[in-house]
């Protein structure tokens, strides 16, 4: 895949002794929205903690833009956290400041823009996820939707080429979720940013990915990678009853 911007290589996840998944392999191409699901504990976050560089693999490579996250130090390791932006599953704003303070915070850490340059930045992302309006407040005064729309536009303060989110519907009624999902393809053509999404939500697979990764924990691995619509009709039952919402 020459336009890919991700590539995973063998790569084997665990925590200590434990191994979770082993000899994944996949690439992800630029501006693609790529969903990771399969059953409870087979290891979506895991492979998303993986992904980011946060845990260190016990074999193989994650190539984001051509470099190795989770081998690279220093500088190397720098200049790639940069190509990613993370939305964890809480959406994870720091209560005390305001929305405005949390979107400018990774500017302040990782950017030598001054206190108005940044000011300006942090408002075009608010403007992006249609929060221009809730600038000054805490992120306890919005709404479990909004605070996603949030965390969303703190992710994307470094215009990052990938941005990974850990759950992002969990805990929004439907209609919230859906809301999201419309942002993230808004996001996903407007600024051509790919997408990494850990979702358990039928309908927002549907409506968001263009491919989906099935892990399975029996056998700790990528069952499928496919278009959803491959996924629902597979011949292979651990993965058309995923779907159907059959247990296996
Ligand atoms: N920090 C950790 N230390 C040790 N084991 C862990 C840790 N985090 C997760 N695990 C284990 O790794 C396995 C995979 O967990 P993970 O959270 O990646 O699964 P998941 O597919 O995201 O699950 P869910 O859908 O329930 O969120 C589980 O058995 C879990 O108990």
């Amino acid at each position: 895949m020459s336009d890919a911007i991700i590539q995973v290589k063998q790569l084997q996840c665990g925590y200590g002794d434990r191994i979770i998944l082993r000899d994944v392999s996949f690439e992800v191409r630029k501006g693609e929205i790529i969903t990771i699901l399969g059953g409870s504990g087979c290891g979506k976050s895991t492979l998303l903690k993986h992904m980011i560089g946060l845990l260190p693999a016990r074999q193989g490579e994650v190539l984001i833009g051509g470099e190795d996250i989770i081998h690279a130090l220093g500088e190397t390791r720098q200049r790639i956290l940069a190509r990613i932006g993370v939305m964890y599953q809480s959406g994870a704003l720091f209560g005390s400041l305001s929305v405005l303070e949390n979107v400018m915070l990774p500017l302040a850490e990782y950017t030598a823009l001054s206190a108005e340059a940044r000011e300006i930045v942090a408002r075009l992302k608010l403007r992006l996820v249609g929060l221009e309006a809730y600038a000054d407040f805490l992120p306890s005064a919005l709404s479990g939707g909004m605070q996603k729309r949030a965390a969303i536009a703190r992710a994307l303060a470094l215009d990052p080429q990938v941005l990974f989110l850990d759950e992002p519907s969990a805990g929004l009624d439907p209609i919230t979720a859906a809301e999201l999902d419309a942002l993230i393809l808004q996001l996903a053509h407007s600024l051509h940013t790919t997408f990494i999404v850990v979702t358990h939500e039928l309908a927002s697979i549907f409506s968001i990915a263009d491919r989906a990764i099935m892990l399975d924990k029996e056998t700790q691995g990528v069952l499928a990678i496919a278009p959803p619509s491959e996924l629902a009709s597979h011949s292979d039952p651990r993965i058309s009853h995923f779907f159907n919402r059959h247990i296996y």
